[in-house]
């Protein structure tokens, strides 16, 4: 089911990293050459220096404008060269963070709509929202603007630093005072940084869950006259987040005053140093004697270009401990958890051989903690048999259709349709009728045809005695979730939908006539009959009178299986 529309071998190929791999590290050559290319364009700015302090020790030495014209005509070649390489690598690591979040967001996907619909674990939707959607944006700042900052900040201070060293060591040494205090202090927060941020993701990721799950349960709360204490909750989680999203910001802050603290003190240390020498107040610290003016100037000059790379990780820092908490987040939507019956696609093509279902020593439980739901099942349903189950509530009717649905693998045994395993064309030729069929926004024919050819819709919904209803609603949208179609009507819609589809051979209804009035209930029994003449039908039904109608009746106990013919 949910590999049909993605491959996610595709999307390794394609360089994502496997589920669970808590860092992204696939493909990094792209990254490293957009930060290549960045740091090549902030290396521009040494010859710029270089050539602004020699015209201006050369104007100071009484040199003419020819002194001043050449280096002023490169500065300006250089400084466009600068701007164009720091676009560039700019996009190329824009490019690659989104081309990794998609493939993220895939594997994300794939891995959530192999989870089945029956298993109790799966992420809250809310939650699955907020980290697709919202969080998974976090990664696009990480990589793009983090990795690329981290990698300029280890190239650019030393090369600088080689370029001060043969002009004056104790400037040189000045900053090489200054540098390591700063990964350091950054390094201390950063670990506190992501704790926080991650912290602060979860309390996102629960209040979206908590919203949407109380706004689907909106009626419900008001009818229970619940408002309050809905709204109390809320608030309480709200103010959760509120100090989580505020501690990390203060460590941000925090992180950032560290950084200027620090580089500003590097600064002023080589300007001090650099201010006394020039008026011959200091008389060390160089090669060779005295330090020009043009020397002066070019070590003031990259003082500042020092630290930029720093300051600039420094700005960056908060986007990886959000963006390493996203991708975590992110990767928790691939755990594994109860998933649906692998597709083959060998078995993809439709079938055409008799749609015979087997159970063979079936045993099936929810989870190891729980008991077994169903345990050592055996039972034959021949292809276009009318089956009720019957048993007391919780004996494992629904799970025996789910499992003939492929929605779970068995425990031990084997569901076999057809003598194959499920697949994608046994899949093809099933329709599911449950209780709450789901109303999707759209007209009442687009509810039906999902997609299918038009022309058999007038059937479908004379089938389902479903036309009365049809005429009146005529193109007018549904309400949200089939607000205004009685239950009764929602479940004529899933028999309209079934017969809409001319490759059903199987039918499954989990209590199909459950809490309708014993008109509407016989309706809807008629309807199915009608949509199951020459197919299969397995119905678990709590209702006598429907069960009286079907050619066989299997009463299902969770220890035992009692089989009684008609
Ligand atoms: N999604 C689920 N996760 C965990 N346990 C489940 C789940 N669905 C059902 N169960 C448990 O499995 C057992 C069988 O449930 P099942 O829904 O198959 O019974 P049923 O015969 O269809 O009941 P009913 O007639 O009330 O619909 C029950 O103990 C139930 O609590």
């Amino acid at each position: 089911m949910g590999s049909a529309f993605f491959d996610e071998e595709k999307a390794r190929a394609a360089g994502a990293p496997a589920i669970g791999s808590p860092v992204l590290s696939s493909k990094p050559s792209r990254l490293r050459h957009a930060a290549t290319v960045q740091t090549a364009a902030a290396l521009l700015w040494i010859p710029q220096a270089g050539l602004l302090a020699y015209a201006v020790g050369r104007t100071a030495d009484g040199g003419g404008l020819r002194d001043v014209l050449w280096p002023a005509f490169f500065v300006l070649v250089l400084g466009i060269a600068k701007a164009l390489l720091d676009a560039a690598g700019g996009q190329i690591a824009f490019d690659r963070a989104r081309t990794e979040l998609g493939l993220r967001r895939q594997i994300a996907v794939a891995a959530l709509a192999r989870r089945s619909p029956i298993d109790g674990t799966r992420p809250a939707s809310g939650r699955v929202a907020s980290i697709l959607g919202e969080q998974a944006e976090l990664i696009v700042p990480y990589l793009s603007r983090f990795l690329p900052a981290r990698f300029k900040a280890s190239a650019i201070p030393p090369i600088i630093l080689i370029c001060i060293l043969p002009i004056s060591w104790v400037a040189a040494l000045a900053l090489f005072i200054a540098m390591p205090l700063i990964p350091l202090f950054m390094a201390l927060i950063g670990w506190r940084a992501q704790a926080a941020s991650e912290k602060q993701l979860a309390a996102t990721g629960s209040l979206n869950a908590f919203l949407l799950d109380r706004l689907r349960g909106l009626a419900t709360i008001r009818s229970l006259d619940a408002v309050g204490l809905t709204a109390t909750r809320l608030r309480a989680d709200a103010e959760d987040l509120k100090t989580r999203t505020l501690a990390v910001l203060k460590i941000a802050f925090l992180s950032s005053a560290v950084l200027e603290l620090f580089a500003a003190l590097g600064v002023a240390m080589v300007a001090v140093y650099v201010g006394f020498s020039l008026l011959g107040e200091l008389r060390f610290g160089t090669w060779s004697g005295k330090l020009s003016l043009t020397e002066g100037l070019f070590i003031l000059l990259l003082a500042p270009a020092f630290f930029e790379p720093l300051r600039e990780l420094s700005s960056v820092w908060h986007d990886r401990a959000a963006g390493e908490a996203a991708v975590k987040a992110l990767d928790s939507l691939s755990d594994c958890g109860m998933e649906i019956v692998e597709l083959e696609t060998a078995g993809s093509a439709p079938r055409t051989y008799r749609f015979d279902i087997e159970f063979n020593d079936v045993s099936f439980r929810y989870d190891r903690s729980r008991p077994f739901a169903l345990a050592g099942f055996n039972c034959l349903f021949t292809e276009g048999e009318h089956v009720a189950l019957a048993g007391a509530s919780g004996a494992g009717k629904s799970t025996l259709l789910a499992l003939i649905a492929g929605l779970a693998p068995p425990l031990t045994g084997q569901v076999l349709i057809g003598g194959r395993p499920v697949d994608a064309g046994a899949r093809r030729a099933m329709a599911w009728i449950g209780q709450a069929p789901h109303i999707f926004a759209g007209s009442l024919a687009g509810n039906v045809l999902l997609g299918r050819h038009r022309g058999i819709l007038h059937e479908a919904l004379a089938l389902a005695r479903l036309d009365g209803v049809a005429a009146a609603y005529g193109k007018r949208p549904l309400g949200e979730s089939g607000t205004g179609l009685s239950g009764g009507e929602a479940l004529r819609l899933a028999i309209a939908r079934a017969a809409a589809n001319p490759d059903i051979r199987i039918i499954l209804a989990d209590e199909p006539t459950a809490h309708l009035d014993a008109v509407t209930a016989a309706e809807i029994t008629e309807s199915l009959l009608t949509l199951a003449r020459g197919r299969t039908l397995i119905v678990a039904t709590h209702d006598p009178r429907f069960a009286a109608r079907m050619g066989r009746r299997i009463a299902i106990g969770t220890q035992f299986l009692q089989e009684a013919a008609e």
